[in-house]
């Protein structure tokens, strides 16, 4: 199937070359000239494990390619993704911009053959598919003058699940595929589309190993409004979860109780089952909070109150900043003193540094006087680059930040971190505080190797 996706980034640039993979022929349109020259290059903008070869392969076999010509090339594409990014505004609210540039071009470049799905698989808030459809019209009539027949296109919900870090391999073995469309022949383009994934036809590429058990993906067809509403419920459950698990961490260790033990023992009952229930310094990353904000805004437009996203976000924010606490209370005073700060990234697994609970941490440690030196595998470049405000000294390596240093905090939990013995944290910190807020360390492992050692609800 011909197919284009606007945006080459986390969204449009793994879909893209994944959809090429299974055989589609795909165009990424993009407007970021430095991203297109490095994706022609076959070089991925962006860390994602895997990416790089996957893009080589399907731009060698001639079936992705990409350009910042939307107009002469999505007249003649079946299905038309717009994977742009859709960032908050000030009050919370989706910032629909980019959204609506990308239906201006098609709807400039639409001339009726193929009948087209515009998909949209960005997060955007309820209702989006309707402005969509008149930003596509608006972009046809600048050219012709009068509005594209409407037999001509329709507008899908498409959302997108993905987690960074492990992009390719959720777009290949997706816990679910979630359509939302009013056009029955709209539903069976995009089955037809998705179908070697949904019915896992496909020979697994080497990036990704089909994971046992998997024979097929199932696939939620409903109206665009529920569709657009999935995505943000979504959304809000697992940041809710994260959140519930931070405050019963708090409450944990007030009355003696360990949460990776709580957190199993609840976990295994299959209603609530085990994944998102790390207790740590919370979520971040591009997602979690704008769409919480979006939900929010989107609640009270409609006089609702939502008190558990409010509540969500509340703890969340607070959660940020209790290993500053803890350090606090294990180094008096903070201001003048060298804490070493590791993983940087909101995630291991990514360069990512969007709304990174590391960077609210080093804020508040520079705020405070304290001179910070920070280490991550990835994403230093992107520190630097990105905040070149923060004032904090760069690590070669792990070992290299503890130099001189008299407090560690955790930030990401970067699975090379372990490699690390305890033994050598202890000997090269100039005080042997620890401050895990991952709960990445055994305490008492750490407590025996002669470390400070706090983590977060035990
Ligand atoms: N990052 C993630 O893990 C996930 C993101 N999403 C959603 O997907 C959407 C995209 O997110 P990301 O991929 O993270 O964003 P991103 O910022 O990585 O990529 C967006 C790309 O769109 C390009 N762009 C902007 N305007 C354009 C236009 N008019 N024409 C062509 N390209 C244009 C930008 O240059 C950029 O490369 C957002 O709505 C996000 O909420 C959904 C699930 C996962
Ligand atoms: O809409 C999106 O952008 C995506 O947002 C998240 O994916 P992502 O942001 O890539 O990362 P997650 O793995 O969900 O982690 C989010 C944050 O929660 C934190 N987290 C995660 C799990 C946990 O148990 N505890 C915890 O603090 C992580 O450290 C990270 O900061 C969702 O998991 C994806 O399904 C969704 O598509």
């Amino acid at each position: 199937m011909r197919v284009s996706v606007f945006g080459a980034g986390y969204v449009g640039l793994v879909t893209g070359a994944v959809l090429a993979d299974l055989g589609h022929h795909v165009t990424l349109i993009e407007v970021s000239e430095e991203k297109i020259a490095l994706i022609n290059q076959r070089r991925s903008p962006i860390f994602e494990e895997g990416l790089e070869s996957l893009l080589a392969r399907s731009i060698d076999q001639g079936r992705l390619s990409i350009t910042n010509d939307a107009e002469s090339v999505v007249g003649s594409s079946e299905v038309i993704f717009i994977a742009v990014g859709t960032p908050p505004l000030p009050d919370g609210e989706a910032d629909l911009r980019y959204v609506r540039q990308a239906a201006l071009a098609i709807g400039r470049g639409m001339h009726g053959h193929p009948r087209q799905v515009i998909v949209n698989k960005a997060t955007v808030p309820i209702g989006s598919a309707n402005l969509v459809e008149v930003w596509v019209q608006d972009g046809y009539r600048e050219v012709h003058g009068r509005a594209p027949s409407s037999e001509w296109y329709t507008v899908a919900s498409n959302p997108e699940f993905l987690r960074e870090g492990t992009a390719i391999f959720d777009t290949l073995y997706p816990d679910r595929i979630v359509l939302g469309a009013d056009e029955a022949w709209a539903i069976d383009r995009l089955q037809e589309l998705y179908r070697p994934i949904l019915e896992q036809s496909f020979e697994p590429p080497p990036e990704s190993p089909r994971p046992n058990g998997v024979t097929s993906v199932p696939v939620v067809v409903t109206d665009r409004i529920s569709s657009e509403m999935i995505k943000y419920a979504a959304n809000a459950f697992l940041a809710t979860k994260i959140s519930f698990a931070n405050e019963i961490a708090n409450i944990s260790e007030r009355v003696g109780a360990d949460i990776v033990q709580v957190m199993r023992g609840i976990g295994l009952d299959q209603r609530i089952g085990g994944r998102f229930l790390n207790a740590g310094i919370g979520w971040g990353g591009s997602c979690f909070g704008k769409d919480m904000a979006a939900l929010t805004v989107t609640a009270e437009e409609y006089g609702y109150q939502p008190r558990l996203l409010h509540a969500t976000q509340d703890v969340n924010r607070e959660q940020r900043l209790l290993v500053i606490k803890r350090l606090q209370e294990a180094l008096k005073p903070v201001k003048g003193r060298r804490i070493a700060v590791w993983g940087v990234a909101f995630k291991p697994g990514t360069d990512d540094l969007r709304d990174a609970p590391s960077l609210t941490i080093i804020e508040e440690l520079l705020r405070l006087g304290a001179r910070v030196r920070v280490y991550d595998p990835i994403a230093l470049d992107n520190l630097r680059r990105l905040r070149p405000d923060l004032e904090v000294e760069f690590a070669d390596s792990a070992e290299d930040a503890l130099d001189g240093a008299d407090a560690l905090i955790l930030a990401t939990e970067w699975p090379s971190f372990a490699e690390i013995p305890l033994a050598t944290i202890a000997d090269r910190l100039t005080r042997g505080i620890v401050i895990d807020g991952r709960n990445f360390w055994d305490p008492e492992a750490a407590r025996q190797a002669g470390l400070q050692y706090r983590g977060i609800g035990r």
